[in-house]
């Protein structure tokens, strides 16, 4: 294939002696995203893209799959808010699912809010709400072109008209009403300067907690808590399920938080002096519910699988914690809420599945497992006063059932509220599995495996090696755990290219608890890598695919492990989708957000922790391979308002990327990157956006790889 011509982009000598190694930093002007430079080099490097992806000859039929396949109905379960239902639905290609409300569950449901009007491109989204006690006021986030920074509103719910006030410098914050209806706390950056429309990069800092009275301006609003002398801290606050206190959590990372609590005065119009019960960064803790000061948490403190104690504030010595739901052996607890009074709803993640029960609050003891397929529990809507339940239910061929469970029935039978179908998509012609493959340091990891029934079985004795275009998806980090969902882009992957979707849950998530976690962070993140490495040598020696034919896709800490990869192995795959990527790993920690991934990361300004992530930091292990290898047809995706991951990671990878290949003759598989507008790190996307990218991705494969489309 021809060889592509890159935009010249100017290098100049920035470097710096970061302990005692030399470090050169030619991009380090593509940094500041409001300059004339940067700006022409997001039009240069888009100019290049664009036809590249235009060339595809089924962009359009792909686009008209994607799009014929996308319009199905999409449900939430619903949820009870005073005597009112509501539920978010989204008749297919709606850009933002719709908010409804109903008086009854068999009530004529009507439009509550519509986020698709507050924009004529949809890129105005809900992000977060909370109701008051009664039902009767609804907060809400609203957020624009994908950035982190919202801006809260506040609906009187019988008329749907808005108060006047608009909470502004809003950013990683929850939303927690005071039980007399009259307001709520929230996390404000009321010092940040200049623009917060997430196009800026400068660290976020100083967040305060306010307590605002709805009816009032935004200037009267009462600071309840802060940290001065801890500017990374992150601060959450809940009213607890009595409304007679608040809980107040401090992060300042992404693992472990502090906990506060404090008696709710009848008028806040002060500081809230605060008592802290766990005062050392060292577990998490999450509040669950309360029977007057005896408080449930859940932890990771001496379980790492996590368990629920029972914490008394009036006396909270860790000797005085009682185990009410003690650590699963193998199983994560996962998440738990209480509901109906004196039941606990607890989530298991059971290798990599979801497993539901139901256990006595008040002896912690299992009373009934909720039948579930092999899959994942994506919903549930549920509170301590309710005597009802629900649950969503999803997997790799299941688009969604949600379930009711009405609490007073005896015995309990779970009903199937609603089951969402997709016209064109018969779950029959696809098979999913789980197996378990060896790491590189003998570790067993499982991996899920999704296919047509009529993938060429791999048979170990023909010659010709298997050609199953197989899409290899990671993550990697952070605790999460990458479990079984639907993704209707999947479904099409394997329509198209008669592919393979392979999702190995490799290390540095949560699929194994705090365990597993560990094992993939720090000084352990090269296990990370290995792992996904090893899934795909697992998928060569199975005989299911080759290396050509492999497309790793991760976004965010997944575009490093994509971006490490295929410096690591160039000769492993064919293709790399790297979304809103983390690839500057000596500098992560300056821009917004950054500084609390060092939780997984370590922090660069320390000698070790910098030796460390500049062994695999992508930007810095660009290596020509030998003169018959090449690096995989790679495509840097990423957004103007990302200001989760700022745009300037990938801008400074695919220029070194360009710099150290393009005159590596062997490299013809093209290096690009689509800059997009209006766009973040992908929350509140826009349906028409999402479209659009799985197009050009797909675009990008069948024309980098040479593949074949099925239609
Ligand atoms: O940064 C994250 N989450 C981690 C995150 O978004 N990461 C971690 C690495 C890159 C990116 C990603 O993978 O999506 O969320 C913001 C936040 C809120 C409250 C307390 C701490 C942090």
């Amino acid at each position: 294939s021809v060889r592509m011509e890159y935009p010249k982009i100017r290098r100049d000598d920035t470097a710096e002696e970061l302990h005692g190694i030399k470090v050169a930093d030619p991009y380090r002007w593509l940094e500041d995203p409001d300059s004339e430079e940067t700006k022409k080099f997001v039009e240069a490097q888009n100019a290049v893209t664009t036809p590249y992806l235009e060339k595809c000859t089924v962009r359009e039929a792909i686009k008209a799959k994607l799009t014929r396949l996308w319009d199905y109905p999409k449900y939430s379960c619903p949820f009870r808010r005073g005597s009112r239902y509501f539920f978010f639905m989204n008749t297919g290609l709606q850009n933002q699912s719709v908010m409804y409300v109903q008086d009854s569950l068999e009530g004529e449901p009507r439009v509550f809010l519509d986020p698709n009007i507050l924009s004529e491109d949809g890129t105005v989204a809900i992000s977060g709400s909370a109701f008051s006690e009664d039902g009767q006021i609804f907060a809400y986030g609203l957020s624009s072109s994908g950035s982190d920074w919202i801006t809260v509103h506040f609906k009187k719910v019988s008329t749907g008209e808005d108060y006047p006030e608009v909470l502004k410098k809003v950013k990683f914050s929850s939303l927690s009403w005071t039980h007399d209806h009259k307001g709520i706390f929230y996390g404000r950056y009321i010092d940040h300067e200049g623009r917060s429309d997430g196009t800026e990069t400068i660290s976020n800092e100083n967040q305060k907690l306010f307590y605002h009275r709805v009816g009032t301006p935004q200037k009267e609003d009462v600071l309840v808590v802060e940290f001065p002398e801890h500017p990374k801290w992150l601060i959450g606050a809940e009213v607890t399920d009595c409304g007679t206190h608040l809980i107040v959590t401090t992060e300042q990372d992404c693992r472990d938080n502090l906990v506060y609590h404090a008696k709710l005065p009848t008028t806040i119009d002060a500081k809230i002096p605060l008592t802290c019960i766990i005062n050392v960064f060292e577990a998490d803790y999450e509040y669950i519910t309360n029977d007057g000061s005896v408080c449930v948490f859940r932890t990771n403190k001496g379980a790492p699988n996590y368990r629920l104690v029972k914490i008394d504030l009036a006396d909270p010595a860790p000797e005085k914690w009682k185990t009410l739901v003690p650590e699963h052996p193998k199983d994560v607890l996962d998440w738990a809420a209480c509901v109906h009074q004196d039941k606990l709803v607890i989530c298991y993640i059971s290798d990599v599945k979801s497993v539901l029960q139901l256990h006595s609050l008040a002896t912690g003891k299992h009373l009934t497992t909720l039948p579930l397929d092999i899959g994942t529990i994506s919903g549930y809507s549920g509170k301590r006063h309710h005597s009802e339940m629900f649950y969503q239910f999803t997997s790799f061929l299941t688009p969604g059932t949600i379930f009711h469970l009405d609490l007073t029935q005896q015995p309990l039978k779970p009903k199937v509220f609603r089951e969402i179908k997709i016209e064109g998509f018969d779950p029959t012609q696809f098979q999913m599995r789980q197996v378990f493959y060896s790491g590189k340091d003998g570790t067993r990891i499982p991996m899920f495996l999704v296919h047509g029934k009529d993938l060429p079985q791999p048979t170990l004795n023909t010659q010709d090696a298997p050609n199953t275009p197989t899409l290899l998806y990671g993550y990697g980090g952070f605790n999460i755990s990458i479990q079984p969902y639907f993704s209707i882009s999947r479904v099409i992957f394997l329509q198209i290219f008669k592919g393979l979707v392979a999702i190995p849950n490799i290390r540095g998530g949560g699929e194994y608890g705090e365990s597993w976690h560990n094992s993939g962070r720090l000084f352990n993140k090269q296990n990370v890598f290995n792992d996904f490495q090893s899934a795909a040598e697992y998928l060569i020696r199975e005989r299911y695919t080759q290396p050509s034919r492999i497309i790793i896709q991760g976004g965010s800490n997944g575009g490093l492990l994509v971006g490490a990869c295929m410096n690591q192995r160039p000769d492993l795959f064919g293709a790399v989708i790297a979304q809103v990527g983390v690839m500057d790993m000596l500098r992560f920690h300056k821009f917004t957000i950054g500084y609390a991934w060092c939780s997984d990361y370590g922090n660069p300004d320390e000698r070790e922790n910098f030796h460390n992530v500049h062994k695999y930091s992508p930007l810095h292990n660009i290596k020509v391979p030998s003169d018959k290898v090449q690096y995989p047809a790679t495509l840097l995706l990423t957004a103007d308002h990302d200001d989760r991951v700022v745009p300037l990671h990938s801008f400074k990878f695919i220029s070194e990327l360009h710099y150290r290949l393009s005159s590596h003759a062997a490299q013809t598989n093209p290096l690009l990157i689509r800059i997009e507008t209006k766009a973040g790190h992908g929350g509140g996307k826009p349906t028409s956006k999402i479209i659009e990218e799985h197009t050009d991705i797909y675009s990008f494969v069948m024309q980098a790889l040479g593949l074949e489309a099925h239609n």
